[in-house]
C-alpha cells in the first residue's frame, strides 16, 4: 500500500527546488496544527493524474568549495538510492555538463535503482533543443528537457518515472508481516535497541537479499510470529557535510514511515524532547502510522518517584497531537524493559488494523449527540445522521452529516474521544471524515 518515493538529485542551482515546488503545488505535506514542526520543502505528497507518490527533494546547501560539493553530491546520490524507488537526476542545460554530474551518473547507474535524467531551464524548446543531446553522455538513457520555471515537459517526466514504480507496489502488497520502523534523531540510541532487541531474545534474523532498501529490513520472529523490522540508524557516517544530516534524517524517516504500520520513536531521555524529534514525530501522525515513544537510556537518568510523571508530562506537552501514542522507558544498553515492546507492538499492530461494527458505531454515535448537543449556527443545528468505518491503517470513518461548515474541530475530537472511550485505538491515530448528505 505504500506510495512510491521519488527523489530529486542534482548539483546546487540546476532547478531542484523550483521543479519540487512545481509538482507538489501548495500540497506541501506538513500537517498544520503539528506545532513545533518547521516547514522546509524536504518532501511533498504529490497527485499527478490518478498516481500518488511522495517526492523529495535531496539538495538543499551551496557549498562553497569542490571537495565539499562533491561529497555534497554523493550524500545526495546515496540518499535517494537508498529511499527512493525512482531518482529523478537534474541537470542544467544552460550550465551544461561538469564534472560533478558525470561522478554522480556513474553513482547512480552502478545502484541499478530506476533514474530518470531531466535537463531543466529548456525554456524555450527550440532554443535549446539542440544542447540537450549532449547529456546523452551521462550514460543515464533519453534526456528529458523541462522548465522547472514554465513547467514545461512535465507531462513526459512524470510518464517515464511512473513506468518505473508499478511493479513495486505488487511485491509489498502480499506481504502481510507488520513492519515496524524505528525513527528518532542520531544518537538516540536507534541501532542499540534493534541489536538488543534480537540478542534479548534469542531471535531469528534473515537477511533479505535484493534491493539496497530491503537490505536495511530485519525480519524477526517472536513465538512464532514475524516482524520486520526498517532501520534508520547509522546516517552519521554517511552525511558528510553536516548541514545534510538533518535533510537526510527527514528524508529517511519519510521513506521508512511510508513502508512501515507503526512507528517506535527513540527519544534520548538525557536529552528530553527536542523540537527535532516533534519533527521527526510528526512525519508518522500525518502518515496515519501507530506510535510508540519509546524513552531510551533511561538507565542514565536520576530518579525519584516524580520522575517519570514528569517526563510523561513534557512529552505529552510537546507532542500533544499525538495523545494516542503509547509511551514507554527504556534503556538499549542494560535491556531494561525491553520485552515489554513487543507487548505493546502487538497491541498497536492489531489497533491500527482494527475495525469496529457498523451497529455498535452508531450506537456511540446516537449516545454521543444525546450527550453533548452539537452545535449550531445562525440557528442551524448540527445533525449526524450515520458513522461507518471505511477502512483501517488507520482506522477511518466517514460520518453523514447535514453541513460540514457545523461540524466543529471540537466536535470531531469529542466524537473521537467517544469512539477511543469504547474501542480503546490505543496507539494509533484514527480519522474522521465528515460528508454532508441531504436532509431527509
Ligand atoms: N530559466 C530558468 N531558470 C530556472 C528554472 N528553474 C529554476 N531556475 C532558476 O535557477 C535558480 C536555482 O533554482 P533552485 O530551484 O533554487 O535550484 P536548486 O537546485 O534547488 O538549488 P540548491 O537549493 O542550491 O540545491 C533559481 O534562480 C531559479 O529561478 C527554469 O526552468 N528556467
Ligand atoms: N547509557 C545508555 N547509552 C545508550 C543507550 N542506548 C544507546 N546508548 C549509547 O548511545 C550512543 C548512540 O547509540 P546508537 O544506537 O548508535 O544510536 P543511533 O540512534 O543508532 O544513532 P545513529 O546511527 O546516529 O542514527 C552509543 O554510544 C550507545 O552506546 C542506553 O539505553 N543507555
Amino acid at each position: 500500500m505504500s506510495k512510491p518515493i521519488i527523489a530529486i538529485v542534482g548539483r546546487p542551482n540546476v532547478g531542484k527546488s523550483t521543479l519540487f515546488n512545481a509538482l507538489a503545488g501548495e500540497k506541501i505535506s506538513i500537517v498544520k496544527d503539528t506545532p513545533g514542526v518547521t516547514r522546509d520543502r524536504i518532501y511533498a505528497d504529490v497527485t499527478w493524474l490518478n498516481y500518488q507518490f511522495t517526492l523529495i527533494d535531496t539538495g538543499g546547501i551551496e557549498p562553497d568549495s569542490g571537495d565539499l560539493l562533491l561529497s555534497h553530491m554523493r550524500g545526495q546520490a546515496e540518499i535517494a538510492m537508498e529511499t527512493a524507488d525512482v531518482i529523478i537526476f537534474l541537470t542544467d542545460v544552460r550550465q551544461g555538463l561538469v564534472d560533478a554530474d558525470y561522478q554522480v551518473a556513474d553513482m547512480l547507474r552502478r545502484s541499478g535503482k530506476p533514474i530518470v535524467l531531466a535537463v531543466n531551464k529548456v525554456d524555450n524548446y527550440e532554443k535549446f533543443v539542440l544542447d540537450t543531446y549532449e547529456f546523452y553522455n551521462l550514460g543515464l538513457g533519453t534526456p528529458f528537457p523541462v522548465s522547472a520555471n514554465s513547467k514545461i515537459g512535465f507531462g513526459d517526466l512524470l510518464d517515464e518515472v511512473l513506468v518505473h514504480c508499478n511493479p513495486q507496489d505488487a511485491d509489498e502488497k502480499e506481504d502481510e508481516r507488520p513492519r515496524v520502523a524505528i525513527i528518532g534523531k542520531p544518537n538516540a540510541g536507534k541501532s542499540s535497541l534493534i541489536n538488543k532487541l534480537l540478542g534479548e531474545d534469542r531471535l531469528i534474523v534473515s537477511d533479505i537479499a535484493g534491493t539496497t532498501r530491503d537490505a536495511i529490513d530485519t525480519t524477526v520472529k517472536r513465538n512464532g510470529k514475524e516482524y520486520v523490522f526498517i532501520d534508520t540508524a547509522g546516517l552519521r557516517k554517511k552525511a558528510r557535510v553536516k548541514e545534510d544530516i538533518e535533510r537526510y534524517s527527514v528524508i529517511r524517516t519519510v521513506a521508512a514511515v511510508e513502508r512501515c504500520d507503526v512507528a517506535i520513536l527513540v527519544i534520548d531521555a538525557e536529552e528530553g524532547i527536542t523540537e527535532q524529534d516533534a519533527k521527526i514525530a510528526g512525519i508518522a501522525h500525518e502518515r496515519g502510522k501507530g506510535m510508540i515513544i519509546a524513552v531510551n537510556k533511561w538507565d542514565l537518568i536520576e530518579k525519584n518517584d516524580k520522575t517519570i510523571y514528569k517526563f510523561t508530562n513534557q512529552v505529552r506537552e510537546v507532542l500533544s497531537y499525538m495523545s494516542y501514542a503509547e509511551l514507554v522507558f527504556i534503556s538499549a544498553k542494560t535491556g531494561q524493559r525491553l520485552p515489554k515492546i513487543f507487548d505493546v507492538l502487538d497491541m498497536v499492530i492489531e489497533n491500527h488494523a482494527l475495525r469496529v461494527q457498523t451497529g455498535v458505531l452508531n450506537e456511540i454515535l446516537t449516545e454521543a449527540v444525546a450527550m453533548k448537543q452539537p452545535p449550531s449556527d445562525k440557528g442551524k443545528r448540527l445533525k449526524l445522521y450515520y458513522i461507518t468505518q471505511v477502512s483501517v491503517k488507520p482506522p477511518t470513518f466517514v460520518v453523514f452529516i447535514n453541513d460540514r461548515q457545523l461540524m466543529h474541530f471540537s466536535y470531531t475530537r469529542y466524537l473521537e474521544n467517544q469512539i477511543r472511550n469504547t474501542f480503546g485505538f490505543r496507539g494509533t491515530p484514527i480519522h474522521i471524515i465528515a460528508r454532508e448528505r441531504k436532509e431527509r
